[in-house]
């Protein structure tokens, strides 16, 4: 194994299989193509900060850092920029080295809809050995248990390289014995259990973590991708390089499109020198950088867009317009409750740890609202809406083809309103003198997009999310916003609350009006960014087939989260690490 940032070690030269991106996928492919013995190389436009205690230690993360995060602006229709940046892992270990590190799995039924868009074997019968192959859980101990945290052992892997484990001590035990006596109150029908990984049968548990607790050090560490399958001594492959610091342009092809390399230059922030390296795989070349990165270096190669290639100045080689398209992300924002001023101290309550939602519910439709669900169910499914949506997702250079928005959407719906998934997820939480809740629609149909403004590779990419300009996430928006409010005047906080309106300022007559401007201010992406390089046939819209493949290309793979064409119910690692894992088996067999 070599790790560095000298570029010698990649400039000029060949290895079977180049990778791009040395975060979740990039590692995950990475690692299972070296252990077969083949030359394997992945450039990472971030630095090695693994020593670095925001990185390791899961509590260690300093609110806003710079360390290890792209820190991406974006961007409004009109061009101005948004009030936040997004997170974006920028080291190696990608977003796993920053993330919020929540592991709880998908359900079936959704990761059972890849396949109906024309992608063979994306199943859950098939992704589901890779979920348990990558989990090492460490199961809870009395104490944990004591406190609420449980487990179903059927539904976790053990042997793993991703640990998953509840953290020492549990946080705010005292609050979360509240929150799962009132989520049931005012969402009825959500079940409070023991594991949020054993979906539909419980949507509300005790959170489950990507750490592992280090007894000498006192500390909850971080179980990052870098750790599972780079530093872990049993995971170390000689024939494995790592380049830092080094930045991905475009991809080098030669006949018939056959990519034959990648060429890149330093990311180093003291170098001014723009020099370009080439670096060549005799197999493939397999692209990693993350959704919001992997479009730019294709439309950087030509791949993408015609009217944005062509304004940025780049020729048009494979015309593949949902390059960037589909975008998507959780549109998030939070309430508070103001807490008694006799339970600030009291560290059951309020424990300022940086280790967040320590209690997690995935809501569906009914639960959020009740008698009124059907309502919101009809104009849902209704073919009229469905049409007037994905047109306009087309005239907002949101999706390709007016077909591929309607497959997109309809799958979405589907599962929303026939299999009954989630629509919302709720995080609660406390900090100084409040309780508070984050929350989300968790399937969202608004889409966005991102591209090149240039041909420079190390400018950033123009990121329109487009966070909530649908009608339906509106309503899901309004409703939880306005539940997080009822949950805190509910009668199992009252006991502690002062004043359960306490932010935003909004009473319980506010209207909707009121609670949607406050929602579109203040809310900001998730952080499960997905969907601009999508695995859907190449009519709708798609940019990778199911072998993952760039359509137009060959020898070229796009594998990261960007080939999700609909959201997860569930965060992203537990899916991602398994489609990454079955992707390298796909590829190996090529
Ligand atoms: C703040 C935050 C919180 C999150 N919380 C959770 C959570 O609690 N649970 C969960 O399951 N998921 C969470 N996620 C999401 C999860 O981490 C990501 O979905 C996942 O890491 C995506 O994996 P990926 O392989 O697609 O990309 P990444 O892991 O982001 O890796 C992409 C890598 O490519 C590199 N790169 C980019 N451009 C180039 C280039 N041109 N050349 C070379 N390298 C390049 C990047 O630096 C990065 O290291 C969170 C993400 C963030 C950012």
């Amino acid at each position: 194994l070599t790790v560095t940032n000298d570029t010698t070690v990649a400039d000029g030269k060949s290895f079977d299989y180049v990778i791009v991106g040395a975060g979740l996928s990039g590692l995950t492919v990475g690692n299972k193509l070296s252990n077969k013995g083949f030359s394997v190389l992945i450039i990472e436009a971030g630095a090695e900060e693994s020593r670095n205690s925001e990185v390791y230690d899961a509590e260690g993360r300093k609110f806003g850092s710079n360390v290890c995060n792209w820190h991406y602006p974006a961007y409004d229709e009109q061009g101005q920029p948004l009030s936040w940046k997004i997170d974006s892992g920028a080291c190696i270990g990608g977003g796993t080295s920053i993330n919020g590190m929540v592991w709880y799995r998908p359900t079936e039924a959704e990761i059972d809809k890849l396949e109906t868009f024309g992608n063979p074997g994306w199943n859950w019968r098939n992704l589901l050995p890779y979920m348990f192959a990558s989990e090492r859980n460490i199961p809870p101990d009395e104490t944990q248990r004591a406190q609420g945290a449980g487990l179903d052992p059927a539904v976790h892997g053990f042997k793993g390289f991703i640990n998953t484990s509840f953290p020492t001590p549990l946080r705010i035990p005292g609050a979360v014995a509240l929150y799962k006596k009132a989520l049931p109150l005012t969402f009825p029908g959500l079940s409070v259990g023991d594991d949020l990984s054993d979906r539909p049968l419980v949507s509300s548990a005790t959170t489950l973590y990507t750490i592992w607790y280090d007894k000498s050090a006192k500390i909850n560490r971080r179980s990052s991708a870098a750790d599972g399958l780079l530093w872990a001594p049993s995971n170390q492959h000689l024939n494995l390089t790592v380049l830092t610091t080094h930045k991905v342009d475009k991809v080098i092809f030669g006949p018939n499109f056959r990519a034959t390399g990648v060429s890149f230059v330093s990311a180093d922030t003291n170098s001014t020198a723009t020099t370009e390296f080439q670096v060549f795989a005799a197999k493939r070349v397999i692209l990693s950088a993350g959704s919001l990165a992997s479009g730019s270096i294709l439309e950087r190669s030509g791949i993408g867009r015609r009217d944005i290639l062509e304004k940025a100045g780049i020729k048009l080689m494979v015309d593949l317009p949902g390059v960037g398209a589909n975008l998507n992300d959780q549109p998030g924002t939070e309430s508070a409750a103001l807490l008694l001023d006799k339970y600030v101290n009291d560290t059951s309550i309020v424990d300022n740890r940086s280790l967040f939602a320590p209690e997690i519910s995935v809501i569906n439709g009914d639960e959020l609202w009740g008698a009124l669900s059907a309502s919101h169910m009809s104009e849902l499914v209704s073919k009229d809406a469905l049409r007037s949506r994905a047109k306009s997702l087309v005239e907002a250079h949101a999706a390709a083809t007016v077909a591929g928005a309607e497959a997109i959407l309809n799958a979405t719906i589907d599962l929303i309103a026939n299999h009954k998934l989630p629509v919302v997820e709720f995080l609660a939480e406390s900090a100084g003198n409040t309780l508070y809740t984050a929350f989300w629609p968790l399937q969202p149909l608004s889409r966005g997009h991102v591209h090149i403004n240039s041909s420079n590779p190390l400018e950033n990419p123009v990121i329109v999310p487009r966070l909530l300009v649908d009608t339906f996430d509106q309503a899901v928006a309004v409703s939880v916003a306005r539940a997080s409010r009822a949950l805190f005047a509910s009668p199992p906080f009252s006991q502690v609350v002062a004043d359960p309106y306490y932010s935003p300022p909004i009473g319980p007559n506010g209207t909707d009006a009121e609670y949607l401007a406050w929602y579109k201010n203040t809310s900001f992406g998730a952080s499960h960014w997905m969907g601009s390089t999508a695995m859907m046939p190449r009519h709708l819209g798609g940019v990778v087939d199911h072998k993952l493949q760039v359509y137009g290309t060959r020898n070229l793979h796009v594998v990261d989260a960007g080939i999700l064409p609909i959201q997860l119910t569930s965060h992203m690692m537990s899916t991602l690490y398994a489609v990454a894992s079955r992707a390298a088996d796909i590829i190996l067999t090529m």
